[in-house]
């Protein structure tokens, strides 16, 4: 049978260890559960149909992807959290707390600043422009070029997240329980495809409301019969902590260390601005807010939901833990075992998990489809045709919708020629492809010299780093061996299952050194890194393309005495004669980022009101 030789291979890497449950003949889902994964997939369409045919009926760009700018706080939170909490993290947080205990539960301290910053200092911006696209804060701020160069490298990066989160969910359900793979693919991008091109946003921020309270009761259901059937509260407690998966504060400042409190909460918080305050799929719930008030409320509100959608995963986890911690490593795919262990018998459960899981998933994709079909109409198809049609412009943007949905399903398939934990994929994408993103746009907000060139030949420098630093670290891992966390359990285990091979090996382990040492910078600062280059080469070739006064010796202006007072100021860039050495001081000091944000955000309230 299918199902009993796909698990075998689950674990025949883990352990010699047989598990007490015997798959073989386990039938995992009963009518109801498909039922249950039916209703889902059907409410989502229903919603879908709803915003098709009531309010204006879809007839207007303003509604079809901002949905008419009248949307409340509580709708527009739980959508914020949607966006980027897909079945990848269902899967791959409960993983890594498995692996290598509760450290990445550190990244909740990064949402603390991680959300603070943009309700206070990106929404305002982007709300008072009255953009549609963030991009085209770009061109107001830069040039045309520097939007269309923002604007393509954003869809490079949501074309190759929404493959990895529509594959995910199937692959791994695929493996366990024997779900057919790309019938399931098919269905969920299909469906997501379906009433994101007839509901739009409003459809999209609904479903995403929707897909949320499923995918938190989903994960909550995993968690109390787990709990109950591992024993009880106290014994996940003993066995958790026993097994050394309770990790303490790590204080280490090395940045090549995975996982650290540095590396999660400070590059933590670069990853969650890149995702909260710059890209588009979030802008857009920010901008379909009814106020300005409503929005910054919205991302307040991310805040105790994206910590218990973390907690849930964390805590999912753990109860693994405790119930297989006789096994040294974990797939992804053993997170659906797990919950199929657990939930198996329990009819109606199993279906509610696999509805959580597409939840999750169906709720990233929808709103990766509707952020790229607005920034291909508004900054790449709306400038060359400004005397399109309402009616014309719509159709255009649903049928983007819809083509979108078909890349995913694409994108799919080159996901599954690709291999490595779910979750660092992809927090790589969003550190090497958003981390450049963030960096534009803090270069466009907090410092005013920064010219067009300089933006565009920052990005451009800020993605060859990144992609050499990213695609350096895949090909120099196996240099690396993971490090093992092992409580006392688990290394009676790697002594019975490798002969003590694995111990010695880590013994020979020394620190890389050099480029080596560059590639293993930890994934968690990619977002920091990469937006920090941007910002840097940006202000150094702003400075070559453009003089800042004040900033030059005046040597020509000295060699040059004789000419008139205008001519020097053009041919050698002299400022004004009587500027003293402190008062130019002054002026470099008037350009520290923060004043000057202070001031352009004033000079955009000053010209609002
Ligand atoms: C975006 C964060 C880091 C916020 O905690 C989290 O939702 C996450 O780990 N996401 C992984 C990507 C995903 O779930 O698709
Ligand atoms: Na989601």
């Amino acid at each position: 049978m299918t199902v009993c030789v796909k698990k075998h291979t689950i674990f025949s890497n883990c352990s010699q260890e047989t598990i007490k449950m015997d798959p073989s003949d386990q039938k995992f889902f009963t009518v109801i559960d498909y039922v249950i994964f039916a209703v889902l997939l059907a409410a989502s369409m229903g919603i879908g149909l709803y915003y098709a045919l009531s309010g204006g009926r879809q007839r207007t760009t303003q509604e079809f992807l901002m949905a008419d700018r009248s949307m409340g706080c509580l709708p527009v939170s739980l959508s914020l959290i949607a966006s980027f909490q897909s079945a990848v993290a269902i899967i791959g947080v409960p993983a890594e707390i498995y692996t290598h205990g509760t450290q990445y539960w550190f990244i909740g301290c990064a949402y603390i600043l991680g959300l603070f910053i943009p309700a206070h200092i990106f929404i305002p911006v982007f709300y008072r422009l009255r953009v549609s696209s963030a991009y085209q804060y770009l061109e107001l701020r830069f040039s045309k070029a520097v939007r269309i160069c923002g604007t393509f490298t954003f869809i490079f990066q949501m074309v190759i997240y929404m493959g990895v989160c529509v594959y995910t969910p199937a692959f791994a359900l695929n493996a366990v329980t024997g779900f057919e793979l790309w019938g399931t693919v098919l269905a969920t991008g299909l469906v997501c495809t379906l009433y994101t091109t007839l509901g739009g946003l409003k459809a999209v921020i609904w479903t995403d409301v929707f897909q949320t309270v499923v995918m938190f009761a989903g994960q909550l259901a995993v968690i109390v019969v787990g709990v109950q059937k591992t024993g009880g509260v106290a014994d996940v407690w003993r066995k958790v902590w026993e097994g050394n998966r309770i990790s303490g504060l790590d204080l280490n400042p090395d940045p090549t260390e995975r996982h650290t409190f540095w590396t999660l909460g400070v590059g933590g918080v670069f990853l969650m601005l890149s995702l909260y305050g710059v890209n588009q799929a979030q802008v857009q719930r920010y901008l379909s807010s009814r106020t300005e008030k409503e929005a910054v409320r919205s991302c307040y509100m991310v805040f105790p939901s994206l910590q218990l959608a973390l907690a849930l995963s964390c805590v999912m986890g753990l109860v693994m833990f405790a119930r297989y911690y006789m096994f040294i490593v974990c797939f992804p795919q053993m997170v659906i075992y797990f919950v199929m262990d657990m939930l198996h018998g329990l009819p109606g459960l199993p279906g509610l998990f696999i509805a959580c899981l597409f939840s999750a998933a169906l709720s990233t994709i929808s709103s990766a489809f509707n952020s790229l079909a607005t920034v291909t109409m508004e900054d790449l198809i709306k400038p060359q045709y400004p005397a399109m049609t309402e009616a014309r412009a719509t159709l255009l943007s649903k049928v983007l919708a819809m083509s979108y949905g078909l890349l995913c399903l694409a994108m799919a398939y080159l996901t599954h020629l690709m291999g490595d934990s779910v979750l660092q994929v992809a927090l790589k994408i969003f550190g090497m492809v958003g981390g450049p993103i963030l960096g534009l746009f803090c270069l466009g907000m907090f410092f005013p010299w920064a010219n067009s060139i300089g933006a565009l030949v920052g990005l451009c420098a800020g993605l060859v780093v990144a992609f050499w630093l990213g695609i350096g670290s895949i090909l120099n891992r196996s240099t690396r061996p993971l490090p093992l966390e092992c409580g006392t359990n688990a290394t009676i285990a790697i002594q019975t299952a490798f002969n003590n091979t694995t111990l010695s090996i880590s013994l020979f382990f020394s620190q890389p050194s050099g480029l080596k040492r560059f590639y293993s910078l930890s994934y968690m600062w990619y977002s920091g890194f990469n937006c920090t280059t941007v910002i840097l080469i940006g202000l150094i070739i702003s400075f070559l393309t453009d003089v800042m006064p004040g900033t030059l010796y005046p040597l020509l202006g000295k060699l040059f005495c004789f000419l008139p007072e205008h001519l020097k100021k053009k041919l050698c860039c002299v400022t004004p004669l009587g500027q003293t050495v402190s008062e130019r001081i002054d002026l470099i000091a008037k350009n520290l980022p923060v004043l000057n944000f202070l001031i352009f955000s004033s000079s955009l309230c000053i010209t609002q009101n």
